[in-house]
C-alpha cells in the first residue's frame, strides 16, 4: 500500500521542476548561495537518497567469508522471528527438531538498525554464456543497500553487529557433540580419527548433586573463563582452562562433565588414554578438535605417563608425559581458540606417580572433588527424582545413617528409580545405609571387599598381571 510519504515522494520531482523553474531567479536574489546549496543539499538527500550497495561474497580466499557466513546466520534468525519474505527456503535433517529456513535467492529481507533501514538480497551470478566458466559453481552473495550518509555507520556498527548477533545465534542453537575414537565406526582407533554423535544427556548444574558452594564456584569460573577472551589475548596467555574432576566410581564424574559441555554448549571430545600408542597420534587427534570444544581424558592415573627425564626409550608406548605437556602448552597456545581440558580420576592418590608439572595451575587450574553423598547432595536428589521439597519424616534417620556409611549418588540415584513413591524410595535408601553400616563395622570381613573400589585401570593393570 502507498504510504502518504510515498506519493508525496513519487510527486518531488515535479514539485521540483515547478519550483525551480518558478522560484528559481527570486530564490536566487534573496538567499545566499551557500545557504539555497545547503538546503538543497538537504532537500535532496531526504527526497532523492543515494545508496550505497556492499557486495558480501561467499568465498573470499578460498575460504568461507566470516561476514557472509554470520549474515546467512543473521538474517535466518530475523526471518524465522518477523513476518517472512514472499520466498524463503526451508530445510531439515534427520537430527534437527525443527526446520530452518534461509533467505531465498533474489529475496528481499529489511532491517532496520537504529534510523538506518538496510536491505539485504542473495544473489546468485552465473557464469553467463562464457562456456570455458560453465563447470564453475555460481558465485554467491549478499547485496547489502542502504543510504550512502550511513556508510560509516553501517561499515563500523552494523556489520560487528551481525557478527555479534550471529556468534551468539549459533551459540544459542548449537547442536552439542560427542567426538570419540571409538565412535569412529569401521575404523580402528589407532587411526586417531574422531567418529561423533550428537550429545543428548539431559545433566544440568541443576540436577547435579554436589555441594552447592562447590557447583557456584565451578559455574562461576566457567562463566569468567569464555567471557575473558580479551584478558587472555591482553596477559598473553593461552585461552585455555583445565579441570581435574577427582571422586570415587558413582559420584557424578561423568554427569559432571555432560552438565559442564550443556552449560557451555561446548563439543566433548572424549578419549582413552590407553588407545593413544604415541605423541604424535596424541598431537594429530587434539589438532583436528575443534574451537570451543571440551577435551576429556579419563582415568589419567591409569596413563602410562613417566616422569619427565624417565621416559623408558623402548617402551611400546612412545606417548609420554614431556609429550602431553608439549601439546597442552605449544599447539593450544598457538591456535588461540577456547579448550578446556578435563581429566578425571578415580584415585586421586595414586596421581603422586605422575609429574607434579601435570597438575600445576596453567595446566590444571581448578580440582574438583565428587564426594560420596552428602544431606544436601541427597536432599537435591530426592526433589529431582521425587519432587520432596520440603522436609521428611526419614531425613533425621538418614542424616545419622551417612555418619556411618559411605554411599554414591548413583546407587541412590538407582533407589529413587524403582519407584515413584517417596516413602518407599526413602524406606528403601534406609535399609541401603543400614546393611551399608553393618558392612563397614564387620571385624571379620577384609577391608578390601567392604568398599567396592573397583578398579578402572582394566587395560594397564590386565598387562602387567
Ligand atoms: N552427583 C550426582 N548428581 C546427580 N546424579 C548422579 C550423581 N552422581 C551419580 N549420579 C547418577 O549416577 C549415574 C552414574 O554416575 P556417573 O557415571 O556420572 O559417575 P562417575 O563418577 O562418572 O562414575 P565412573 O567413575 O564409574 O565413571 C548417573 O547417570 C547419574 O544418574
Amino acid at each position: 500500500m502507498f504510504t502518504l510519504m510515498e506519493a508525496l515522494k513519487s510527486l518531488a520531482p515535479w514539485f521540483t521542476a515547478a519550483v525551480v523553474v518558478l522560484l528559481g531567479p527570486v530564490v536566487k536574489d534573496l538567499i545566499p548561495t551557500a545557504v539555497s546549496n545547503y538546503l538543497f543539499s538537504i532537500y535532496q538527500d531526504y527526497f532523492f537518497p543515494q545508496f550505497t550497495v556492499i557486495n558480501i561474497e561467499e568465498y573470499g580466499d578460498f575460504t568461507r567469508d566470516q561476514i557472509y557466513e554470520a549474515a546467512t546466520t543473521y538474517l535466518r534468525k530475523k526471518i524465522n522471528d518477523s513476518p517472512k519474505p514472499k520466498r524463503f527456503r526451508c530445510r531439515k535433517t534427520i537430527k534437527q527438531n525443527k526446520p530452518i529456513c534461509d533467505i531465498a535467492r533474489e529475496e528481499e529481507v529489511i532491517d532496520n538498525f537504529g534510523d538506518i533501514r538496510l536491505k539485504w538480497k542473495l544473489r546468485e551470478e552465473g557464469t553467463g554464456n562464457q562456456p570455458h566458466l560453465q563447470t564453475l559453481p555460481a558465485k554467491k552473495f549478499f547485496e547489502l543497500t542502504f543510504d550512502k550518509r550511513f556508510e560509516k555507520d553501517v561499515v563500523e556498527s552494523y556489520l560487528p553487529h551481525v557478527l555479534d548477533r550471529a556468534e551468539e545465534i549459533q551459540r544459542e542453537e548449537k547442536v552439542i557433540k560427542l567426538y570419540s575414537l571409538e565412535c569412529n565406526l569401521g575404523m580402528p582407533v589407532t587411526t586417531g580419527q574422531w567418529g561423533s554423535t550428537i550429545l543428548e544427556h539431559p545433566a544440568t548444574f541443576d540436577k547435579l548433586a554436589m555441594s552447592p558452594k562447590l557447583k557456584r564456584s565451578l559455574k562461576d569460573d566457567l562463566d569468567r573463563f569464555v567471557n575473558r577472551k580479551e584478558w587472555y589475548k591482553k596477559v598473553g596467555r593461552a585461552w585455555k582452562r583445565g579441570y581435574l574432576i577427582y571422586g570415587p566410581p558413582g559420584t557424578g564424574k561423568s554427569t559432571l562433565i555432560a552438565a559442564m559441555a550443556n552449560h557451555l554448549k561446548f563439543d566433548i571430545y572424549f578419549f582413552d588414554i590407553s588407545n593413544i600408542t604415541s605423541d604424535s597420534m596424541l598431537r594429530n587427534i587434539l589438532l583436528s578438535s575443534s574451537n570451543g570444544s571440551m577435551i576429556v581424558i579419563e582415568d589419567i592415573d591409569c596413563a602410562q605417563l613417566e616422569k619427565r627425564g624417565e621416559e623408558k626409550k623402548d617402551s611400546y608406548y612412545e606417548f609420554t608425559l614431556s609429550g602431553l605437556l608439549n601439546v597442552m602448552d605449544g599447539l593450544w597456545s598457538s591456535c588461540g581458540d577456547e579448550r578446556i581440558i578435563v581429566f578425571t580420576t578415580n584415585h586421586k592418590d595414586l596421581l603422586d606417580r605422575l609429574d607434579p608439572a601435570l597438575f600445576r595451575p596453567g595446566r590444571i587450574d581448578m580440582h574438583v572433588p565428587m564426594s560420596y553423598c552428602t544431606m544436601d547432595a541427597f536432599k537435591m536428589l530426592a526433589s529431582t527424582y521425587l519432587d520432596v521439597n520440603e522436609d521428611h519424616r526419614l531425613y533425621g534417620q538418614i542424616e545419622g545413617l551417612f555418619a556411618n556409611a559411605e554411599v554414591t549418588p548413583a546407587e541412590i540415584a538407582e533407589e529413587f528409580s524403582r519407584t515413584e513413591d517417596p516413602d518407599a524410595a526413602l524406606k528403601a535408601v534406609v535399609e541401603v545405609l543400614k546393611k551399608k553400616t553393618k558392612l563397614e563395622n564387620a571385624t571379620d570381613i577384609p577391608y578390601s571387599e567392604k568398599r567396592l573400589h573397583f578398579s578402572s585401570c582394566r587395560y594397564i593393570r590386565n598387562e602387567k598381571s
